[in-house]
C-alpha cells in the first residue's frame, strides 16, 4: 500500500496557495492536514503533525516560516522568492542542526519555464547579445522575478563558460531605469500588467538575426504538477536543494 503523506500548505489562501490546496488534496498519496494563511499560527502544522509544507507566502516571512518548520524536522517545498545566497546560506546552517530533514528551494515549479531556462542557457553562449523581459500581474511584490534572476545567473554563467565579453551595449545617456535591472551583467526587464499571469521572454541576437524564447503560465495550475513532484521527492533530499531541475529527470 502507498503510504500517504500528511501537508501542510503556508498561503493556503493565496493565489499559488490555494491552488496547490486544491492539488493536494487531489492526489490520493497526500492528505492536506493544515491551511495556515496571514494570522494563523504555525502549531496548526503541529496539531495536523504535517511531515512537509508547501510555501507560497511572501519574502517578508518565507525565513520564519522555515525556522519553524526545520527546527521541527518538516520538510519543506519553497516557491516564494527573495532567496538570494545569504538566505540560502542560512537554511544550510538550520539544516545542519536537523538532520534528514529535507527543503527544495525553487524560483519557477512549471515545467516550461524550467525548460525555457534550460533553453536560454544553451542558447547564450551562440548569441552576442541577451536581454531578459519578465511580464507579471501588478499584485506581484518582486521585481525582477525570482526566475528572471535565475535565468540572467544561468545565462552569465553559460556565458562566462564559453568565453564571451560583457554584452554590448553603447547606452552612455537616458532615463535612469529605461535600460532595466542588471543580474550578473545581463539587463532583466520587468512588465506589471493586470490581465498577465507570469511570462518571461528571452531575447538573443547576433548579426542579422534574433532568437526569442517565450514562456507563459497563463494558469497558477501550471506550478502543481512541479509542486507535488517536489513534495513527492523532499524527503529523500535531506538539506538544502535549489531548483527542481534537480528532482526532475528533464532528459
Ligand atoms: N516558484 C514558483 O513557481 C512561484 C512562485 N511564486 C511566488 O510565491 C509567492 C506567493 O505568490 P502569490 O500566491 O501570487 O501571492 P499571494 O499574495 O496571492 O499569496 C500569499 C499568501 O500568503 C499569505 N501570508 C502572508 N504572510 C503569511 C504567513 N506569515 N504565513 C502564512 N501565510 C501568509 C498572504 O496573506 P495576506 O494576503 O493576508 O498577506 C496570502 O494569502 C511570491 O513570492 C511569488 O513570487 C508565485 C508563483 C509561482
Ligand atoms: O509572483 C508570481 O506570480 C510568480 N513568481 C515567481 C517568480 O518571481 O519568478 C514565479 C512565476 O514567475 C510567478
Amino acid at each position: 500500500m502507498t503510504e500517504v503523506m500528511r501537508v501542510g500548505v503556508l498561503g493556503a489562501r493565496g493565489r499559488v496557495g490555494s491552488e496547490v490546496c486544491r492539488g493536494v488534496s487531489a492526489e490520493g498519496d497526500l492528505d492536506l492536514v493544515a491551511q495556515v494563511d496571514a494570522g494563523d499560527p504555525l502549531d496548526l502544522l503541529l496539531e495536523g503533525d504535517a511531515q512537509a509544507v508547501v510555501d507560497f507566502t511572501h519574502p517578508d516571512v518565507v525565513m520564519d516560516n522555515l525556522e519553524f518548520c526545520i527546527s521541527h524536522g518538516i520538510h519543506a517545498v519553497v516557491g516564494t522568492t527573495g532567496f538570494d545566497d545569504a538566505r540560502l546560506a542560512t537554511l544550510r546552517g538550520w539544516l545542519a542542526d536537523s538532520p534528514g530533514t529535507g527543503v527544495l528551494v525553487a524560483p519557477n515549479f512549471s515545467i516550461g519555464a524550467l525548460l525555457m531556462m534550460r533553453f536560454a542557457a544553451a542558447a547564450a553562449p551562440w548569441f552576442e547579445s541577451v536581454e531578459v523581459v519578465e511580464l507579471h500581474h501588478p499584485d506581484k511584490a518582486d521585481a525582477p522575478s525570482g526566475t528572471a534572476r535565475r535565468t540572467a545567473q544561468l545565462i552569465a554563467a553559460a556565458r562566462d563558460e564559453a568565453g564571451l565579453g560583457p554584452v554590448p551595449d553603447a547606452t552612455s545617456t537616458g532615463l535612469e531605469g529605461a535600460r532595466g535591472a542588471v543580474v550578473d551583467g545581463i539587463h532583466v526587464h520587468g512588465l506589471r500588467v493586470r490581465g498577465l499571469v507570469a511570462h518571461q521572454e528571452v531575447l538573443l541576437g547576433g548579426p542579422g538575426e534574433t532568437l526569442t524564447i517565450r514562456h507563459d503560465s497563463l494558469d497558477r495550475a501550471s506550478f502543481v504538477p512541479g509542486v507535488l513532484a517536489g513534495l513527492r521527492a523532499v524527503g529523500d533530499r535531506p538539506g538544502l536543494t535549489v531548483g527542481l531541475e534537480q528532482v526532475l529527470d528533464l532528459g
